[in-house]
């Protein structure tokens, strides 16, 4: 890891609140390196030699959070990689801590080593989420989990692993709330403000 401790701003909210999209502007907009929880751990997935594919393959599905360990480690890799690259030192990380064994797992292994800034909350109705990937399904997604049934487990979890953690986090006064249910550009001129202040 660099002399420099990297920053850190988690992105959390429902599934479909819209986080992937914004992280997206975020960096085009400012100097952030995007990574997504999902993502990597879809790649490794993917991974033909990965130990741990099927176990990632089966968690996605049922709309389950894989051992922080695992996932830990992908992000570690991954900022480490951007950071030898070249890429900067801050970091929109999408999708993750989603429950307290990621959180738990975070703060032992990465705590000491990041600056959390703070934790970006996308607020936004199960209904408009659920409409959002279904759409995103039937766009061509390809995701295994962007239909009626994973999208039911999914949003189980969300309310009782992944909101006790943005609560954790509001007590402690680092949630920024924004209200994802508007069109995305709406919902970046709020975000725009966050990152410009
Ligand atoms: N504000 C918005 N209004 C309408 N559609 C949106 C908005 N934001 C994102 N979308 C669309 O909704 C779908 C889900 O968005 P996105 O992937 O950004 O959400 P997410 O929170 O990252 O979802 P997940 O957690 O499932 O990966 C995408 O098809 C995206 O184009
Ligand atoms: N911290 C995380 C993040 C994601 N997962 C698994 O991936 C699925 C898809 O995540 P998205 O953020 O891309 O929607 C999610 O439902 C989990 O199964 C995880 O285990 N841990």
């Amino acid at each position: 890891m660099a002399a420099e401790k990297p920053n850190v701003v988690f992105v959390l909210g429902a599934p479909g609140a819209g986080k992937g999209t914004q992280c997206s502007n975020i960096v085009e907009k400012f100097k952030y390196v995007h990574l997504s929880a999902g993502d990597l751990l879809r790649a490794e997935r993917n991974e033909p030699k990965s130990e741990f594919g099927d176990l990632i393959a089966t968690h996605i599905k049922e709309g389950k959070i894989v051992p922080v360990a695992i996932t830990c480690s992908l992000l570690e890799r991954a900022m480490n990689d951007s950071m030898k690259a070249g890429q900067g030192n801050n970091f929109v990380i999408d999708g993750f801590p989603r429950n307290q064994d990621n959180l738990d797992g975070w703060n032992c292994q990465m705590g000491d080593k990041t600056n959390l800034k703070f934790v970006l909350f996308f607020d936004c109705p199960e209904e408009i989420c659920i409409d959002r990937c279904i759409s995103r399904g039937a766009a061509g997604s390809g995701r295994t989990d962007d239909n009626k049934e994973s999208l039911k487990k999914r949003f189980e979890t969300y309310v009782t692993s992944t909101k006790p953690i943005i609560d954790h986090y509001a007590e402690k006064n680092l949630v920024k709330k924004v209200d994802g249910s508007r069109s995305a550009d709406a919902v970046f001129t709020d975000v725009q403000a966050l990152f410009s202040s």
